[in-house]
């Protein structure tokens, strides 16, 4: 579904945030993003996005090239990607329901299709319940849940989730961690960047690992640090 060949991105200051990217991330698939803070991880999610674009090679995203495209093509991209914040991101003044509906007001959905969708939603990730209340009287991972939720309700092809779990304690991070599992069972590739070394080791994902703007590793059913001499 995502292809980079060659991709190099450097920034107007001289900083090479990624060299010479090459790799194929398949539709259905999860893939986790581990390096050091300033590697490029966000660099490469941003390319994906359209948010930049890259300064040497092609990117293609479902077949069509990213670097091609028409700015007046890029909502429609978007549309077909959903975006997961450490932060959140919630807007404070509307309601867990107002949240989610305000992701397909933005694409024009009907008022009747947003009324059937939004309560499917919220009853996925949980949150069937809490529709009327405002951000701040969830809990950190309930507000996780609602960002879920607003990322998936247009049904986009790919989840994009930059550090989901960086707030919420380790159980609460479990449960957002299972919550992304089931929305990847159901079909949607997931791209997440992360330091939480105990999420990626439990899970047996793929795992790229970028270093300074390279990948340096790409294995399947990975970890989240290289294994030397490991006896199985
Ligand atoms: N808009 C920008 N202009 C200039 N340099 C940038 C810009 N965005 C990122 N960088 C630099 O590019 C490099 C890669 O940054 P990036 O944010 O992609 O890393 P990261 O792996 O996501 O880090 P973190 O884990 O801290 O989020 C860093 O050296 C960063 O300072």
């Amino acid at each position: 579904m995502i292809q980079m060949f060659n991709v190099s991105k450097t920034y107007a200051n001289g900083v090479k945030a990624l060299v010479d990217v090459n790799v194929r991330i398949h539709k259905g698939s999860f893939v986790f993003l581990v390096g050091p803070s300033g590697a490029g991880k966000s660099t490469f999610t941003k390319l994906i996005f359209r948010e930049e674009a890259p300064t040497r090679g092609q990117i293609l995203f479902d077949g069509r090239s990213l670097v091609r495209m028409r700015d007046s093509e890029v909502p429609f991209l978007r549309r077909q990607i959903g975006v997961v914040f450490q932060d959140f991101r919630l807007l404070p003044n509307k309601s867990v329901y107002d949240n989610v509906a305000f992701a397909m007001e933005i694409v024009e959905a009907s008022s009747k299709r947003i009324r059937q969708r939004v309560p499917q939603v919220l009853e996925m990730v949980g949150l069937g319940k809490k529709a009327e209340l405002l951000p701040n009287q969830l809990s950190g991972g309930e507000q996780q849940r609602v960002s879920i939720a607003r990322a998936i309700v247009n049904d986009p092809m790919l989840i994009i989730a930059d550090e989901p779990t960086g707030n919420l304690d380790p159980e609460t991070a479990q449960e957002i961690m299972n919550l992304l599992l089931e929305i990847n069972r159901r079909g949607t590739t997931i791209i997440m960047a992360t330091h939480a070394k105990d999420i990626v080791d439990s899970m047996r994902k793929r795992v790229i690992a970028i270093e300074g703007g390279r990948i340096v590793r790409d294995e399947e059913r990975g970890s989240y640090e290289q294994e030397r001499g490991v006896i199985r």
